[in-house]
């Protein structure tokens, strides 16, 4: 059979140190997809429609239908998108932003784009709202909002809280975070590889302090891990797979995940669907890793709140557990 994008010899840039299995890749009407759901694992849906009012969407239609309404534009020197809270920024003064961002009209962003001498990388990320234009609109309201909403009540999510468009220039890369709501991801245009990782990795992708702006990401460099300071990436354990035109991938709240668009496959397209944590009924033992993950934030949380001095906090904690708990 035509060799397939997905074949794990074309262009799988392995990182040194990671190791992956595929992420499960099952047929839309194949009820293991949802049970898979259900039980918090990743899965690549095939063929599924939730977005298929929007398969026609490309740069031309885009530029044409979107409207003149503004769209934050991130640009990076490196090609890397970490994503930063410029709420935080203050709390690290010798903070630096990886990126910067603009606001422009779809028109401007896609002539850039299209634009080869651009020595930056380009990333267009803009929740969806209703500034677009009515055909836009007519392919907003034709998304398959039964299935999200059947796994949004299936599960007991909370509300859908946004759609963000991400339009990406072949070769951007999102870096390891993970997000606290669940996402259903849906590919509209080009090919994405995700790399994914089990909420109990933590240990081996030490997150930024909680107060950092680039709290939630991994402070390990995939392509240039330093071993020394961070020992454990060298056990990474996690999932990797492509996906392309048509796929969906659920990606459950908690889990690290890593993104990139295909060098040699153009501007990728995909649209997310972010869901709140379901609500806590009964807290059942043994804790899963993500509701480990959500206490440890608390409890960073609750210290840096009382020390109010961030410069305390290595002290602090460092006391708590020395000779102690170590
Ligand atoms: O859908 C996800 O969760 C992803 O990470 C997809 C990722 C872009 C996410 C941008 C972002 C990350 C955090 C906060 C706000 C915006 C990509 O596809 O490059
Ligand atoms: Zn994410």
């Amino acid at each position: 059979m035509a060799s397939d994008i997905r074949d794990p010899i074309q262009g799988s840039k392995n990182y040194k140190h990671v190791t992956t299995a595929p992420i499960p890749r099952l047929e839309y009407k194949d009820p293991r997809a949802e049970e898979l759901i259900q039980s918090g694992q990743p899965v690549i849906i095939t063929d599924s429609d939730l977005v298929g009012s929007a398969y026609h969407w490309n740069l031309d239609y885009l530029c044409a239908n979107l409207g003149n309404g503004l769209y934050t534009v991130y640009t990076s020197g490196n090609g890397k998108f970490k994503y930063y809270d410029e709420k935080k920024v203050p709390n690290v003064p010798s903070f630096q932003p990886p990126t910067s961002h603009t606001d422009m009209t779809f028109q401007d962003f896609a002539s850039k784009l299209k634009r080869k001498d651009n020595s930056d990388w380009i990333y267009l990320q803009q929740p969806l709202n209703d500034t677009v234009g009515p055909r836009i609109e007519l392919d907003f309201k034709g998304f398959n909002w039964d299935f999200a909403y059947r796994q949004m009540k299936r599960n007991r999510w909370g509300p859908l809280t946004s759609n963000l468009l991400l339009v990406g220039m072949a070769g951007v890369v999102t870096p390891a975070h993970y997000d606290e709501q669940e996402n259903l991801f849906a590919q509209i245009q080009g090919y994405k590889r995700f790399l994914l990782f089990h909420p109990d990795q933590f240990e081996c992708l030490y997150p930024y302090p909680i107060f950092h702006p680039h709290d939630r990401q991994s402070q390990v460099d995939f392509d240039d891990p330093d071993l020394k300071k961070f020992p454990q990436f060298s056990k990474l354990k996690g999932y990797e797979g492509i996906v392309g035109p048509k796929d969906v991938l659920y990606i459950p709240m908690y889990w690290w995940h890593q993104v990139e668009s295909l060098e040699d496959h153009g501007e990728t397209i995909s649209c997310t669907f972010w869901f709140k944590a379901a609500p806590t009924e009964k807290v059942v033992y043994p804790l899963n890793a993500g509701q480990k993950v959500a206490i440890m934030r608390n409890i960073e949380k609750m210290i840096a709140d009382t020390l109010k001095d961030n410069k305390n906090m290595p002290h602090f904690m460092r006391t708590m557990v020395q000779g102690r708990y170590s």
